[in-house]
């Protein structure tokens, strides 16, 4: 994985985010087109980062894509500027997340809305579970009216941060307050349209990396495809559910259509972990010092006749499976299977930098461009 860039713009009176809409000129906010592959000149949607001081939003992005651990974060510093984040894991995730300083003053003159949320695909709130969340809310029905009037195509994704010191009664009674409050502020105010995704997350357990998995698969226009690909797959190969993730972030970019539990998708982070060190430590590194290459390939038995099986996509992408083990009898078909699925992945990454590369000249969206490999055949 490459993070291209970490860059830094000053942010207070006469924030230098000025100087970066030259850098960045994305022109015209159209609406759909930031998710799209031809939106602007790099292609990538902005993901931004806002809650009040000390709520966990530079914890949570340090954890989620700089592999930090959460002890580790105790020793942050609080942000005074814009921290803007290249995420270049993958043809397919590839995003900027931008961190705002907690105490971002929107009646600033300064402060340029238009620019800030014009090109922005998603805002992920962040409030503190464990302290009292008042003012927090406040700060959402600010944040959440400014934005929308700026670009109704925000997805509005609110994580009810550190909720690890909570009982679940307490965790369950928080969700339910918060989303009837912050839903009940919009509408009195006549934002019956707005739509606000919740979710509980904490950095010491995985669901900070669930939660993010959910935020960046809906920024991903070919998601059905890669869902219907996958759902192709499980049921031709007797696998009970399969994830594809993004092996550096270890956020999965699809799954097949059966409910994802959380105790599966630990399992399968877990394997990706034991992998990665297993190859660090003993595999050949490529040029690039990448432990994670296209033969990388993993089987592990559990104690219960249940099988986790790992298979390289390709350079940044895992395809991680959950079956039972005697399924795994018929391995040859599940192998086979494997390669028309990484096959038709990788046409559909094929696709996607055609589309890129044609970006003035074609109406056609890049689902219906994709729609012939949900067809690829597999064996039964
Ligand atoms: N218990 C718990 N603490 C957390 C969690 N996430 C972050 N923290 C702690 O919260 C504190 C503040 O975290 P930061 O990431 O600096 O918060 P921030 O929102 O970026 O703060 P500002 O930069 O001031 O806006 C740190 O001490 C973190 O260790 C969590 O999930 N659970």
């Amino acid at each position: 994985m490459s993070y291209e860039q970490e860059e830094e713009d000053h942010y207070g009176p006469g924030y230098e985010v000025g100087s970066y809409t030259k850098d960045y000129n994305d022109g015209p906010y159209d609406g759909e087109s930031d998710l799209n592959v031809n939106s602007n000149p790099e292609g990538k949607p902005r993901i931004l980062l806002m809650g009040l001081r000390r709520s966990g939003k530079s914890s949570i992005q340090k954890v989620v894509f700089h592999k930090m651990s959460p002890n580790e974060t105790l020793f942050l510093e609080s942000t005074n500027k814009i921290v803007k984040d290249e995420i270049s894991n993958s043809s397919f995730v590839q995003f900027q997340i931008w961190d705002f300083p907690g105490q971002v003053d929107f009646f600033d003159s300064n402060f340029d809305c238009e620019m800030i949320f014009g090109g922005c695909g998603a805002l992920v709130f962040v409030i503190d579970a464990q302290d009292d969340y008042i003012d927090a809310l406040m700060k959402l029905n600010l944040t959440v009216t400014r934005a929308y009037k700026v670009n109704p195509n925000i997805r509005f994704e609110v994580f009810i941060h550190k909720v690890d010191g909570l009982s679940d009664d307490h965790k369950i009674e928080a969700q339910r307050d918060i989303h009837q409050r912050a839903n009940d502020e919009l509408m009195e105010e006549g934002f019956d349209s707005v739509n606000l995704s919740f979710y509980l997350t904490s950095i010491y357990d995985h669901s900070i990396f669930e939660a993010f998995s959910k935020v960046v698969q809906k920024l991903i226009p070919q998601l059905p495809t890669l869902e219907n690909l996958l759902n192709i797959f499980v049921s031709n190969s007797g696998i009970e559910k399969a994830f594809l993730f993004d092996v550096v972030s270890k956020i999965y970019i699809a799954t097949d259509s059966s409910p994802v539990d959380m105790q599966s998708y630990e399992l399968c982070c877990d394997m990706i972990d034991v992998v990665v060190d297993i190859s660090c430590i003993y595999g050949t590194k490529d040029a690039d010092g990448a432990a994670f290459d296209h033969q990388s390939l993993s089987l592990i038995k559990l104690n219960n006749s249940t099988i986790l099986y790992l298979r390289e996509v390709n350079r940044f992408l895992a395809l991680v499976c959950i079956l039972r083990e005697d399924h795994f009898a018929r391995q040859g078909l599940i192998d086979y299977n494997f390669v028309c699925f990484r096959n038709a992945i990788q046409e559909v990454f094929e696709v996607r930098m055609q589309v890129q590369q044609a970006s003035n000249n074609t109406n056609q969206s890049a689902g219906e461009l994709i729609q012939p490999l949900n067809s690829v055949a597999l064996k039964e």
